[in-house]
């Protein structure tokens, strides 16, 4: 039978180990041990289920997810889940909840920002979830600027307490996740006032709800703000709007690790850099570059298996069609979203550990690596989220007329994921500040000041200024240094005439605006610089299994080649390649996709989805697509009844106007 057939025969073309290429994607044996279990427990309990979502009211779909949070907490409990086993189980329940960012900011919040008295007290009470807590920063009339927010918190000597106000409509907090119904307190970011004195946004721990009946405290105007794109998709989320009329917290509900307010009202530094407030905002885009690649396999995943088993035109002697997936124009769109996943998989592994570091060393007070950390969370945020939300549109369009059904998985999922390039940073705004970042290091060359970390390359600036491509036919392209030379070239290249430009105006931050747009490319250069040359580096890791490195090679050449396909105005404009040369990576890609095409399959196994997290009949692992497409369709509430309800009311009397209509 067609797809189950399909796909059984791809999988027995499969040139490689794909239990071992499990593994790499995992990250360790260990790792896929855990989410091979988790996931398998989440698919397997009916709580869990996912396929009535988008057909749900809001109130439904909304209590639907209360109930899963529930039951999810539930069995964490009772299995005496690991905290990795949980954040493994939260994942593959697959629903926004408030409870991600209990988890996800809340909690990190209190223990970056919070002094070690202040974790003993609210980590336990949260960690037990006797408290369920929100990260309540942006307003309605700032996101983007945090400095622009104006909720206040001003300190009261005489009864040692801040009062927490919002002074106007646009100060009002607007889209914090989990405030609308469900958290009982918030990390409030507000203005700190001492002695009508401002000093800047700092973080407050404020109680919203009793803790008794769930009814707001006094002085606290609380609700839900509205349905948002898509049906389902990130609806189960109460994002919320929260107005505060005066309310007093205990001084003590200040997060005092960056700055400390005294009893006498006196605000005492720490050692720590102020930017520490921003701080969880550098943790949760670390964990969204990471989520970027589950995101994008999944939709990678359906596309393909759905590819290999849709056959369209081109009847062969067997007499049937051709798999699309062996159309060129197919592989083309297919492949270098495949190899993206892998890409952000390896660079999301990497930046997990430039967290890790940078923490150990804020722990040794060692403050240096913050600003590259910034800048290497920030820029790939965006680099990862927008190629991402792209690419589950481009795999929505690669299944065709299906691809659009709900059923697919693929709307919902491309709903839930584009707020990804706007939460936690707007993309645009985010590369602007690793442009910064770019040009500051570009202004220290030559100041004996040695670029560090992932700009280490520009130390380099007089060779890659002039450097010319080695390539002179299309195999060249393999070699890994030819790829990292173009591209370090090609982001030096970039950063430098920004400078350059940039020097030309007399006021910095005016020419910093006029350029904006060139500044962008430039961050987007370098951001895509560190995903080939972390791609590169995990290769030259020990990589067991029967040719599980050959096809990582694949792709890693596939994904440096597609950018450089797609930028190749940035490579000729820059001198780094020769319109020859370019011509002749497109020739090496084209080969690349050939070698790819027998193992694709295998390549999206080895992510191992269960069928219910990527609930997709299109992607199913059988291939079984037709039957339980036909099958899905007749569970559609309008199909409920023969007749639609309405008939009467609506469509009968136009049938009957027209019968008159007709006999006139
Ligand atoms: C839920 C979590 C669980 C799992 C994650 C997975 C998926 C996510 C799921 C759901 C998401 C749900 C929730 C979403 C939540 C949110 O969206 S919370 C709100 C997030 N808001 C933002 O991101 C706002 C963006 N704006 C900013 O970050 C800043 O305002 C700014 C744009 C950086 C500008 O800052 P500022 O006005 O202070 O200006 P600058 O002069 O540009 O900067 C001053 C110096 O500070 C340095 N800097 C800036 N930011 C940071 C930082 N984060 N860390 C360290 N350093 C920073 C900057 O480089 C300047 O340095 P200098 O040049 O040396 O002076
Ligand atoms: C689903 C979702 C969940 C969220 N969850 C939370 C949460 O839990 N807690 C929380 O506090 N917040 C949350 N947010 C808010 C989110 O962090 C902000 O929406 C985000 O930071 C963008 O800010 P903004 O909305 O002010 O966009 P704006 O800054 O108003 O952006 C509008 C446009 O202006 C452009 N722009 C802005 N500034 C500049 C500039 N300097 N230069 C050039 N262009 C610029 C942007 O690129 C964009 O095109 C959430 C948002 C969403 C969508």
């Amino acid at each position: 039978m067609a797809g189950f057939d399909d796909l059984a025969s791809e999988r027995s073309k499969a040139q490689f180990d794909v239990e071992e290429m499990k593994v790499i994607w995992a990250g360790s044996r260990h790792t896929l041990e855990v989410s091979d279990r988790i996931s398998r427990l989440v698919a397997n309990d009916p709580v869990f289920r996912k396929d009535t979502r988008t057909m749900l009211s809001r109130k439904d779909l909304f209590k639907n997810t209360l109930r899963k949070a529930a039951h999810a907490w539930k069995r964490i409990i009772e299995l005496r889940l690991s905290e990795e086993e949980a954040a493994e189980l939260r994942f593959y329940v697959d629903e926004p909840a408030f409870m991600d960012l209990h988890w996800g900011m809340f909690i990190p919040t209190i223990k970056g920002q919070g002094t070690e008295e202040q974790q003993q007290k609210w980590l336990p009470l949260a960690y037990k979830m006797k408290i369920i807590g929100c990260y309540a920063q942006t307003e309605l009339g700032h996101g983007s600027n945090v400095q622009g927010l104006e909720t206040t918190a001003t300190f009261d000597p005489q009864t040692d307490e801040f009062i927490i106000h919002s002074p106007t409509l646009t100060s009002s907090k607007w889209w914090p996740g989990g405030l609308g119904k469900v958290s009982t307190h918030a990390v409030v970011y507000g203005r700190l006032i001492i002695d009508s004195k401002d000093y800047g946004v700092n973080g407050f721990i404020v109680q919203l709800r009793s803790l008794d009946d769930h009814l707001p405290l006094p002085g606290i105007t609380i609700g839900d703000i509205g349905m948002k794109f898509g049906s389902g998709a990130y609806n189960t989320m109460d994002n919320g709007v929260l107005r505060f009329d005066h309310v007093r917290i205990p001084r003590d509900q200040m997060l005092m690790r960056v700055s400390q307010v005294t009893r006498e009202g006196k605000l005492v530094q720490s050692n720590v850099p102020w930017q520490l407030v921003y701080g969880t905002m550098v943790y949760v885009r670390q964990k969204i570059v990471s989520d970027a690649s589950c995101a994008l396999s999944r939709a990678v995943c359906i596309a393909t298996r759905y590819s290999a088993v849709r056959r369209q035109f081109g009847l062969q002697s067997n007499g049937i069609e051709t798999q699309v997936i062996d159309y060129k124009t197919q592989q083309s769109r297919l492949f270098p979203l495949l190899a993206s996943a892998y890409a952000f998989r390896f660079v999301g592994e990497w930046l997990k550990w430039l967290y890790m570091d940078v923490n150990q060393r804020l722990q040794a007070s060692d403050f240096s690596t913050l600003p590259e950390a910034h800048a290497c969370t920030a820029g790939l945020k965006s680099l990862t989220t927008s190629a991402t939300a792209d690419g589950i549109e481009e795999c929505r369009k690669l299944c065709g007329g299906h691809g659009y059904l709900c059923s697919s998985g693929l709307p919902e999922l491309f709903a839930v994921y584009i707020p990804a390039c706007t939460y936690e940073g707007d993309n645009i705004v985010l590369l602007l500040q690793v442009a910064r970042f770019l040009i500051k290091t570009v202004s220290q060359l030559g100041s004996g000041k040695e670029p560090v970390g992932t700009t280490v390359y520009m130390g380099r600036v007089e060779q890659l200024m002039q450097c010319h491509c080695a390539v002179q036919k299309a195999e060249d392209w393999l070699k890994p240094s030819v790829i990292l030379e173009a591209f370090e070239a090609r982001s030096m290249r970039m950063s430098v005439a920004s400078a350059q430009n940039l020097a030309k105006f007399d006021n910095q931050e005016e020419g910093f605006l006029e350029l904006s747009a060139d500044l962008v490319q430039a961050a987007v250069a370098h951001c895509q610089l560190i995903v080939v040359s972390k791609f590169i580096e995990k290769l030259q890791q020990d990589i067991p299994g029967k040719g599980v490195k050959g096809q990582l090679e694949a792709l890693c050449n596939i994904y440096a080649l597609f950018i450089l396909h797609k930028h190749l105005g940035d490579f000729l404009s820059t001198g780094c390649i020769t319109p020859k040369q370019a011509s002749l990576a497109n020739a090496q890609l084209r080969s690349l996709y050939s070698q790819v095409r027998p193992n694709a399959i295998a390549l999206v196994d080895a992510f191992n989805y269960t069928d219910h997290y990527l609930s997709s009949v299109l992607g199913r692992y059988d291939g079984n697509v037709y039957p339980k497409l036909y099958e899905e369709a007749w569970k559609d509430p309008l199909n409920d009844s023969v007749v639609p309800d309405g008939y009467q009311e609506y469509i009968q009397p136009i049938l009957k106007q027209q019968l008159r209509n007709a006999r006139l």
